[in-house]
């Protein structure tokens, strides 16, 4: 499991640990783990350093480890990119022969731009924690400066991403982050983590704050939170999910959802949908039960389409609705909800239905503004977050890191999991994630860990139904049983 933990909580845990220390004793720790990273990637495979250190506490680590490096005989400039910058840590690298350039603004100099092109490691310690999200406006191009063959290492965090991973903004691209005993929301947020590069976090001894802000299972964690049946269980008691999904029109969207909710274990699943999928399905899933029944949850929406769906589903799916038992809603599904349900709930849309279902309950952003594809695309979890708060539901928003967000008043941290291929991007997979999520909550997960630990095990069937290839829709379902049967056999940490 991962951890990361908000901002102001870090700067708190920091200096209360900072006070019982000597003076600049905790960005030395940082410093030296800093600098042991670069001498590792480093290796025997170059000397030439770069490092680009800005005007808070973030470009003071990165002196204090120019400095470590060039007393290791590696050449190393360090380029001034603020207005002012760490001066212990600029008195430390000129001691050690750190030759010091400076890109204040406007162009960078030949030395600097001759520097960039031909470095073995440039350490980015522009903009740390303290940063605003985007790079300063002379180092927009400083991206395409950095040569080719170059290793970027990030202190802290990329410069430019957002710290609190909200706001996708310009950025370095890092080949490997390094981050001081805390993991901070930037690490594992889907508009910020892929500019992170791999993740290594150098313990300095900061104990964790209470609060988690976004949370990340392994495939380890899942042996502990599966409800895997025991002796006494019959499929009633395991959960029987009911299924709204599909028309005349999309026949196979329900084939997905119902054999990938039966292969991952769900007690029973009692299908409600007109006669060409019911055909289907009586012919490729032949455990599954049709018509209406007790449940213990329902996966509503996978290809149904609101203006086609037979009198019967849109029947049942108000009662869903109304009830108070936990509800899935995917697709067509999310057309159907009007506010606060009062039951456990979870909404698993794309950016586009999400968008469509904030446009069409006219949710606006804090500052009164309504939600466009703009706002959609550079702060998609914040959208997620305000419907999640509108209709006090959990919003799985999916894409190739997962975000899963809870309305804000449970306070329950976001969940971000990024465990599929990109090939996992196809017509059906999410109709198969609906299966998987609506059988968790069968099975009595709330709809946080329904939502994070059925995209966990989605992904992991996706690479496992073809690894390193394409997959299709259908085989992720029928793969996701195998897959929780590796997750359950993964030893315990
Ligand atoms: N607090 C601590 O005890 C420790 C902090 N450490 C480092 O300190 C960092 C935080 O230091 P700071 O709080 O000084 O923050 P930063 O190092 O991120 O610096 C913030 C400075 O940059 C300016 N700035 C922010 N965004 C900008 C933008 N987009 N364009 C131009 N200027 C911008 C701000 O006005 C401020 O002067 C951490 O990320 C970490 O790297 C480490 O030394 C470990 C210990």
């Amino acid at each position: 499991m991962m951890r990361a933990f908000a901002v102001a909580d870090v700067r708190a845990a920091e200096e209360a640990v900072r006070a019982q220390l000597p003076e600049g004793m905790l960005m030395t720790r940082a410093a030296e783990g800093l600098a042991e990273v670069a001498m590792a990637r480093l290796g025997r495979h170059g000397s030439r350093v770069v490092v680009l250190a800005g005007p808070g506490d973030n470009g003071g680590d990165a002196l204090y480890a120019a400095a470590a490096l060039a007393g290791d005989d590696l050449n190393v400039l360090a380029v001034l990119t603020g207005p002012a910058e760490h001066q212990g840590g600029l008195e430390a690298a000129t001691g050690a022969g750190v030759v010091i350039e400076e890109w204040r603004d406007g162009p960078a100099g030949d030395a600097v731009t001759g520097a960039l092109a031909d470095a073995d490691l440039v350490i980015d310690g522009i903009l740390g924690i303290g940063g605003r999200p985007g790079l300063p406006e002379h180092l927009r191009n400083l991206p395409d400066l950095i040569g080719g063959d170059a290793f970027v290492l990030a202190v802290d965090l990329p410069s430019g991403c957002d710290p609190a991973g909200l706001v996708r903004s310009d950025s370095i691209y890092a080949d490997e982050t390094v981050t001081f005993s805390l993991a901070k929301p930037v690490h594992l947020m889907p508009v910020s983590e892929p500019a992170v590069g791999m993740l290594t976090v150098v313990d300095i001894d900061v104990p964790d704050p209470d609060a988690i802000a976004v949370q990340r299972f392994s495939h380890q964690d899942v042996a502990s939170l599966w409800p895997v049946p025991g002796p006494d269980d019959d499929k009633y008691s395991r959960g029987v999910l009911g299924v709204v999904a599909g028309g005349e029109h999309y026949t196979g969207a329900p084939v997905m959802a119902v054999t990938a909710a039966v292969t991952v274990g769900v007690g029973m699943v009692r299908y409600v949908g007109p006669d060409a999928p019911t055909h289907l399905l009586r012919q490729l899933v032949p455990e599954a039960v049709f018509g209406e029944g007790r449940v213990q949850a329902w996966a509503i929406g996978s290809g149904l389409v609101v203006d086609d769906a037979s009198s019967e589903q849109l029947r049942v799916a108000a009662e869903a609705i109304a009830s108070d038992l936990p509800v899935l809603l995917d697709a067509g599904g999310l057309d159907l909800i009007e506010g606060p349900r009062h039951a456990p709930t979870l909404l698993t849309p794309h950016a586009g239905e999400l968008l469509r279902l904030a446009k069409r309950l006219d949710i606006r952003a804090q500052d009164g503004a309504t939600i466009d594809e703009r706002l959609m695309q550079l702060q998609p979890t914040v959208v997620a977050g305000l419907v999640a708060d509108r209709l006090d539901a959990t919003v799985l928003l999916k894409g190739s890191i997962t975000s899963v967000v809870s309305p804000g008043a449970s306070e329950l941290p976001t969940y971000t999991q990024a465990d599929g291929p990109t090939w996992l991007a196809t017509a059906g997979a999410g109709d198969a994630l609906a299966g998987i999520c609506g059988a968790l909550l069968a099975g009595g997960l709330p709809p946080q860990l329904a939502g994070a630990v059925g995209a966990l095990v989605h992904g992991v069937a996706a690479d496992q139904a073809n690894p390193g290839g394409p997959v299709r829709a259908l085989d992720v379902a029928h793969q996701a049983g195998r897959a929780v049967a590796h997750l359950l056999s993964l030893p315990q940490e």
